[in-house]
């Protein structure tokens, strides 16, 4: 039996040693060297093509840390690295320490190298300060951060400032050959993050004096999704702007140094602005407006109390959220793909008073009424004669209330003339259970007991249009000015004033939050815009949501 048992493995092994010769004679040679940015860039693609089951278990694969780290040894072993061959040197470069030169030659297409340069203050060495991940450079893995470069087609750069070395390489066409002195070697992360964030400010590197390099730098408006890629230094982080086609990483500021630079500009400029800013501001406690049944007016607190001219001080900006002393900086984003069996989202219209949001809803609503729905308020006033449970509300005791009120069941509740009144949060489900498209007129400090996976809100922030827009289109416009809602009248001057202060510090409280801004200004061009952003988001388009929705299952708000 031994003998036997002795004899197969010898003949297994001559198996294996001869596939192997075999193997050995055919000298595969690698498809390509950059099979670890390759599988990020995949990653990336794979987001926009439905969130099936293949899609998830392929992106889980190729984002685990063995299976990278596997992909940059093929890539390691592809290029070689384990052998540099340099190639062979100049004459002129006897003169330098013969080991530690090397010449490079890079293909230059129309986009930048992707790398930036600086002088070294103490040597005035030029050496390379940052690969731009995914450009050119990075892609050619023979140029890297801390080399030393001596000269560019031939041209040295002794005594050169990086400024004059630019257009050295903006000229340059196809190859460009590059003499370098290689830096101190780190290990380099080559593949792409897959972390995408949504941008919470506007960034116009032009106007930004701490850049370390403009034209390296990516500009952003708030909103814009980013994907970032490196975050090796602290300060200055490498991402690309979704969409803007180039798929080219630039520098953007990092939460930290946003923040640290926010607030040394807001102790020196801002501080005579925040200064009023807190001194208007006030907790909001009571309902001012219930309006008469039908389509229900919103509990959009203290509206109309504004109106009714209450001292400035008493307005009913909430300073629960001090948006302008936190600094909003970036919010970590996931694509999310609607499937037909997935609930709507949850429509939230946030906007200053007066400026249309329950026009436009009830607009919505009258265009499809099995399609969209609002949620029916709770109150604990007696019924009129002509009014309905669970139509114009749903009349509930003082005690039910209070108990709805301890179970956390309200996104937004308060008193008026001794009665309860409160949307909820039951009364929102129910609409959404329906397979109806939810429509919910909040106070934006109110959208944070909806902010869940359960609701995924989107929200449209209603903007009103420039003053003179603003007097021509609401010529005609009457709205409700009276405590019970019967009384209406004509739109004053200084309520256009008013609309538009309060949508400046709507907007800078919680502008972070607004999925949407749309501007009210032609009521039929609006509603058009509104309804057909609505409707897209039940395309098979991607979608950016928090990222805590998606980590978290549902949560109950
Ligand atoms: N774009 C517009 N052009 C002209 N009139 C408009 C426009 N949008 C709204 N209106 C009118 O302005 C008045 C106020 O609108 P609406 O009641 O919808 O405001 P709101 O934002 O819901 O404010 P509130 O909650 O304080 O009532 C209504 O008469 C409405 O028809």
């Amino acid at each position: 039996l031994l003998y036997s048992v002795k004899h197969s493995v010898q003949s297994v092994n001559k198996i294996i040693h001869e596939r192997l010769k075999r193997f050995e004679k055919r000298r595969p040679g690698p498809v390509q060297q950059h099979a670890a940015s390759l599988a990020s860039q995949l990653a990336e693609e794979l987001l926009y093509h439905g969130w099936r089951d293949e899609v998830k278990e392929l992106l889980t694969l190729i984002s685990k840390p063995h299976f990278k780290s596997l992909l940059r040894t093929h890539d390691s072993v592809a290029k070689r690295d384990f052998e540099p061959a340099l190639p062979p040197l100049p004459d002129d470069a006897m003169e330098e320490d013969e080991e530690s030169v090397k010449i490079v030659s890079l293909v230059k297409t129309k986009e930048p190298l992707g790398a930036t340069i600086k002088k070294d203050k103490s040597t005035g060495a030029i050496v390379v300060a940052r690969i731009m991940r995914g450009g050119s450079a990075d892609k050619s893995g023979l140029i890297h951060e801390g080399d030393e470069l001596k000269e560019v087609n031939g041209v040295s750069l002794e005594h050169r400032k990086p400024k004059e070395i630019l257009p050295l390489l903006a000229c340059s066409e196809g190859a460009v050959k590059f003499k370098i002195i290689p830096g101190s070697t780190k290990e380099v992360n080559n593949s792409l993050l897959l972390v995408f964030v949504r941008a919470l400010f506007d960034y116009d590197p032009t106007e930004d004096p701490t850049v370390p390099c403009k034209d390296a730098a990516v500009a952003f408006k708030r909103g814009d999704v980013l994907q970032i890629v490196g975050t090796d230094d602290d300060t200055w982080w490498q991402a690309r702007r979704l969409g803007d086609g180039s798929g080219r990483a630039g520098l953007v500021p990092s939460k930290q140094l946003h923040k640290s630079v926010y607030r040394r500009f807001w102790v020196s400029e801002k501080y005579e602005f925040m200064l009023c800013f807190r001194l208007n501001s006030y907790k909001e406690t009571v309902v001012g407006f219930i309006p008469p049944a039908g389509l229900r007016r919103s509990f959009r607190l203290g509206r109309k109390s504004s109106r009714a001219r209450k001292p400035a001080q008493l307005r009913r900006w909430s300073s629960e959220t001090p948006g302008a002393v936190c600094p909003r900086t970036y919010i970590e984003v996931v694509p999310y793909h609607k499937e037909p069996k997935d609930r709507h989202r949850l429509i939230v219209l946030v906007g200053p008073s007066g400026v249309g949001v329950n026009e436009l809803k009830r607009r919505l609503v009258i265009s499809e009424p099995d399609r969209y729905g609002v949620s029916v308020p709770y109150t604990t006033r007696k019924k009129r004669r002509q009014e309905s449970e669970g139509l114009d509300y749903h009349f509930v005791s003082v005690q039910a209330f209070e108990e709805l009120i301890l179970n956390h069941r309200f996104v937004e509740y308060g008193q008026y003339r001794g009665n309860y009144y409160g949307s909820n949060l039951d009364s929102v489900q129910r609409v959404m259970a329906e397979g109806k498209v939810c429509l919910l007129d909040v106070h934006p400090s109110k959208i944070k007991h909806v902010y869940t996976s359960e609701f995924k809100p989107y929200v449209v922030f209603v903007k009103p249009p420039m003053i003179e827009e603003l007097r021509l289109t609401r010529r005609r416009a009457k709205f409700v000015c009276d405590e019970d809602g019967m009384q209406v009248r004509m739109f004053s001057e200084e309520d256009f004033e008013e609309m538009l202060d309060q949508a400046e510090m709507l907007d800078s409280q919680y502008g972070h939050l607004f999925d949407k801004v749309i501007v009210n200004g032609d009521v039929a061009t609006t509603f058009r815009e509104l309804k057909a952003d609505v409707e897209k988001l039940d395309e098979p388009e991607v979608q950016w949501v928090p990222a805590a929705w998606m980590r978290s299952a549902p949560t109950k708000a």
